[in-house]
């Protein structure tokens, strides 16, 4: 039996289509979720085992990782997908701004790499790690600036775990720009953004799916990152 993929915030969205792909192609997953979506249910229904974790505190972070180690001896790869897309605004203080996006897109895959590398490790094949970044790691971004910095110090991780990990775990970035739209998105906010790239489309989750599943299936990848956004970097 192949070890299970751990994908984190796998209660929606990208992270949940990605779930569901491995768990219909029979992989084993542990998901990942903070709030306790029907997803989570169907999740389970469908052969994955679903791990609370709340990753705003360090404390939040030590006690999934344990939860994890209770859990499993091996693990075929991590998908650090869980993210808060937080941006500057004037009742917000930009300290906390900051340290919850550093918390959440580079403490967290920092803590969870570092304490169980032995899990992928563990394994007579190649094992993976991906980190979900963002195009703005390129570009940064004037509304969005400390969550284009900690996305930028993931991608950095990205370098320094393949360095650390080779050969036996791959480690790579997966850097998205407009992939899906959130609900509540204007109709003005949704023509905007779609003009930003050169394809001018939201893909859907399926560009994830398919940018994720073919990094595992790639034996040459490693300390790279993958972007996924449709040309934007030529607008
Ligand atoms: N969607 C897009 O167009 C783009 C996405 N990306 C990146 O791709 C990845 C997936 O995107 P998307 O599916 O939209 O992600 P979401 O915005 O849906 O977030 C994914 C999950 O992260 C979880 N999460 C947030 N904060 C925490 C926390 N403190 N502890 C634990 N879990 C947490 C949420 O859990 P819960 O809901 O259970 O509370 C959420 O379900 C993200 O890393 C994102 O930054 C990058 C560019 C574009
Ligand atoms: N955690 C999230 N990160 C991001 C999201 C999101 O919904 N959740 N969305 C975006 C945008 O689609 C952006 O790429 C285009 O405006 C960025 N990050």
């Amino acid at each position: 039996m192949t070890a299970p993929i751990l994908i984190t915030g796998a209660s929606q969205r990208i992270g949940l289509a990605y779930a569901m792909h491995c768990l219909e192609r029979g992989t084993p997953v542990i998901a990942t979720y903070r709030t306790h979506r029907s997803a989570v249910d169907t999740l389970e229904q469908a052969g994955a085992r679903c791990l609370h974790a709340d990753f705003a505190t360090n404390q939040g972070i030590d006690s999934f990782i344990n939860a994890l180690l209770e859990e499993t001896s091996a693990l075929r790869a991590i998908i650090h997908n869980a993210s808060d897309w937080l941006p500057e605004s004037p009742d917000t203080d930009p300290a906390d701004v900051m340290a919850a996006m550093m918390q959440i897109h580079s403490t967290t895959p920092y803590r969870i790499n570092l304490a169980c590398r032995h899990l992928l490790e563990n394994s007579d094949a190649v094992t993976d790690i991906v980190h979900m970044t963002d195009y703005v790691v390129e570009k940064g971004s004037a509304k969005h600036i400390a969550y284009a910095a900690s996305k930028a110090a993931l991608e950095n991780l990205t370098r320094s775990f393949a360095r650390l990990l080779s050969p036996g775990v791959k480690v790579n970035s997966v850097a998205p720009s407009l992939i899906m739209f959130n609900e509540g998105d204007s109709e003005a906010y949704r023509e905007k953004t779609l003009k930003k790239s050169l394809l001018g489309i939201a893909p859907g989750e399926v560009a994830a799916v398919e940018t994720l599943q073919f990094l595992l299936d790639n034996p040459y990848i490693t300390g790279r990152s993958i972007g996924l956004d449709g040309g934007r970097h030529l607008v």
